[in-house]
């Protein structure tokens, strides 16, 4: 028989523990004294202190094993946005949320009271983008309504599983919930945005600014990230204002995307873009793109790099305001976006032109 390992305010779940953000909060995590259990689909690391369990959220004797002896859980994981894949995005994001929240249940149901968990906590790592519909989004705050036509599967999928995360919190039940929406996440082991942005300036793609360069975006550095994450799990007690709500953590210092963009570019040595392009055109052109690859998809595979989400999150305003977050838990970023980008740069050495 398993030995039953009793639970500690500092043990916790990191679900997705093996990905960008997963992985540097269970850093964090560490150095907070904090023991963590990993559950993910994959094994990128080792570190003391970490116990990996490698599964699938969806198979939920492999995820009640992962949770036993925590009360603490971070669900961050999801298949990556650039995918296309409906039935892969409902499957983790919807179906395996659904798994977390009955293993939740489970471990505190079936605790004897030796075990004396006061609550399950969990946090969910969601995102701004699950109110953003393609269109201008200035200082927009939590109140704002999810977005009606999401732009893609993966938003659609994140707007669902918020919604049963937050709808979970329970405190009759002992189940606490909270979500952090993060935007533009970027640091150092970031698969997406500074590879994806080399790529395209490798493929000589990165010459066009599309619409006038001014719209305003924010990027968050992956630092502030995790201290939103800790804060919030941290102030996630039954008479706390944050159960059951979703908070924005962003660096709060919104730039010019075409701003930040070249920032990264130049930091490694390429080319900032220089031409314009008129906003309505490319984005007209992506949809057209998009369809094409939808009607060729049984002949042939082939995946645009100008998709109309990318295109939308380039050519439009998306800030958001942290106020709620700092009003109910003290969220203030830790590393500004100057210090973020310098960091992030100088962690890509491989990624240089010339390299
Ligand atoms: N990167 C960004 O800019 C933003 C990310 N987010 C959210 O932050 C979270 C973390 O994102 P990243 O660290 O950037 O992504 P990532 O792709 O680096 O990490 C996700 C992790 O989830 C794991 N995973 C995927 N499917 C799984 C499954 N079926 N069972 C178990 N594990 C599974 C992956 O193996 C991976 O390690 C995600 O929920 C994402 O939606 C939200 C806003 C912005
Ligand atoms: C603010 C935010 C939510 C960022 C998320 C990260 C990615 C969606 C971006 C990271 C690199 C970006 C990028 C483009 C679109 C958005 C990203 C993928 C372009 C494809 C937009 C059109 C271009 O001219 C090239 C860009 C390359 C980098």
């Amino acid at each position: 028989m398993a030995t039953r390992i009793r639970p500690s305010s500092k043990r916790c779940a990191v679900i997705g523990g093996s990905g960008f953000l997963g992985r540097h909060l269970v850093e964090k995590l560490l150095g907070k004294g904090y023991t963590v259990s990993v559950f993910d689909i994959r094994q990128s690391y080792e570190l003391p202190g970490v116990t990996f369990h490698q599964g699938d959220l969806c198979d939920k004797q492999a995820l009640l094993t992962a949770l036993q002896g925590v009360s603490l859980v971070f669900h961050c994981a999801s298949p990556a946005p650039a995918s296309d894949d409906k039935a892969l995005f409902q499957r983790v994001n919807i179906q395996g949320t659904q798994t977390v929240l009955q293993e939740c249940h489970k471990i505190y149901y079936n605790k004897d009271r030796l075990n004396s968990i006061k609550e399950m906590l969990l946090v969910l790592t969601s995102s701004a983008s699950v109110v953003f519909e393609g269109t201008d989004i200035k200082d927009g705050r939590e109140d704002l309504p999810y977005a009606k036509k999401p732009i893609d599967y993966y938003t659609e999928t994140k707007i669902e599983q918020e919604k049963l995360v937050l709808k979970a919190c329970d405190k009759e039940n002992g189940l606490l919930t909270v979500a952090i929406r993060p935007h533009g996440i970027f640091g150092p082991r970031d698969p997406q945005l500074v590879p994806i942005l080399v790529d395209t300036a490798r493929r000589g793609k990165m010459k066009f600014i599309i619409g006038d360069g001014s719209n305003l975006v924010d990027f968050t550095f992956v630092d502030n990230v995790v201290h939103g994450h800790i804060l919030a799990a941290e102030s996630l007690r039954p008479e706390s204002p944050i159960c059951g709500k979703a908070y924005h953590i962003t660096n709060d210092e919104p730039v010019r995307f075409w701003d930040f963009m070249s920032d990264i570019l130049v930091g490694l040595g390429y080319a900032a873009p220089r031409y314009h392009l008129p906003y309505t055109l490319v984005y007209g052109l992506s949809l057209l793109l998009w369809l094409l690859s939808l009607l060729l998809r049984p002949l042939v595979a082939f995946k645009p790099t100008f998709t109309p989400m990318r295109v939308a999150l380039a050519g439009t305003h998306h800030f958001y305001s942290c106020s709620r977050a700092k009003q109910d838990m003290g969220y203030k970023p830790v590393v500004g976006l100057k210090d973020g980008i310098r960091r992030t740069v100088e962690s890509y050495p491989h990624l240089r032109h010339g390299a």
